[in-house]
């Protein structure tokens, strides 16, 4: 059975960023059924969640989901009160300009400059010719400097992202959420590339971000520590499923180790010259 946060004691104004019931959602030609069952979320602006969970339990798709990025298949989806799936394209591109979604991977074009990848973010309120314009002399290099200064990357402004390595690529990308106009941020493992000292001042940055414009903040993690840390809420996923959604205050050490159970590597895991028979080259021909 599910464990849910203690409702809210006033029920707010305005209706909220995010209100899943009963979702489920599944991948084409994906091994199971379903990535996310029967999940129940409802997300208010200023919140901040950190999604935990072993890997393949589902946090990419649950925030593809929340991105509107992929389509559930069933439950009831509302972001900002509208199913954004009734929507026509034109009013859902419009909506999705409220979301911003940092890939653990941000896709950047591998020969384009820094300070052109991050600006990238102001793409959806420009007009085609300032877009064109910016690809040839960056519109506003001091707003992409100011994004990457708060990640400690502002000397990187005019490097060519394919001479970054893997955590500057990373920041790279979270600096285009800096000039978004997201109201609701997705962030998928941010710290994945990150030493300790990055991984804190990444987290406050992208807390500090969604608190000055009150917009929710959803952030998988697979550091336990760091999200008990930093986050006041924490939804647990396995198997697709919500495991529990609490407030850290009431989140044990047997809910984790229950969570993260059977994870560890299998006791007969083979040597690496024990390779079968089938694995030998040509059998998929
Ligand atoms: N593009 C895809 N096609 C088919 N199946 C997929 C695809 N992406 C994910 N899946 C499957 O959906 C399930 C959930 O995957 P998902 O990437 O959401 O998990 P995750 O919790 O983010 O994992 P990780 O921590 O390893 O990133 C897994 O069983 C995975 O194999």
């Amino acid at each position: 059975m599910q464990d849910r946060a203690a409702p809210t004691a006033a029920a707010p104004a305005h209706p909220p960023v995010y209100r899943l019931a009963g979702v489920t959602a599944r991948h084409q030609g994906g091994t199971r059924a379903h990535a996310l069952h029967d999940i129940a979320l409802t997300v208010h602006a200023g919140e901040q969640i950190a999604l935990i969970g072993p890997s393949g339990a589902g946090k990419t798709t649950l925030l593809a989901t929340l991105a509107c990025s992929h389509r559930p298949d069933t439950g009831t989806f509302e972001v900002f009160g509208t199913d954004p799936w009734t929507l026509n394209e034109r009013e859902r591109h419009k909506l999705r300009g409220r979301l911003f979604l940092a890939p653990q991977t941000p896709p950047l074009p591998p020969r384009q400059r820094v300070v052109t990848a991050v600006l990238a973010a102001r793409l959806p309120q420009w007009s085609l010719w300032q877009a064109l314009v910016s690809l040839v002399k960056p519109a506003d290099p001091e707003s992409a400097w100011r994004a990457l200064s708060r990640f400690n990357l502002g000397d990187k402004l005019y490097a060519r992202v394919d001479r970054l390595s893997g955590g500057e690529r990373q920041r790279c990308g979270l600096a285009r959420l800096l000039l978004s106009t997201g109201q609701a941020l997705l962030v998928d493992e941010p710290l994945s590339a990150l030493d300790p000292a990055l991984s804190q001042l990444t987290l406050t940055t992208l807390q500090q971000e969604a608190a000055a414009r009150n917009a929710a903040l959803v952030c998988s993690l697979h550091q336990v520590d760091l999200a008990l840390a930093y986050f006041p809420r924490i939804v647990a996923l396995k198997d697709g499923r919500v495991a529990f959604d609490l407030p850290r205050e009431r989140v044990t050490q047997a809910m984790i180790d229950e969570l993260y159970l059977n994870e560890q590597p299998p006791a007969n895991t083979p040597a690496p010259g024990d390779l079968p028979a089938k694995l030998a080259v040509g059998a998929c021909l």
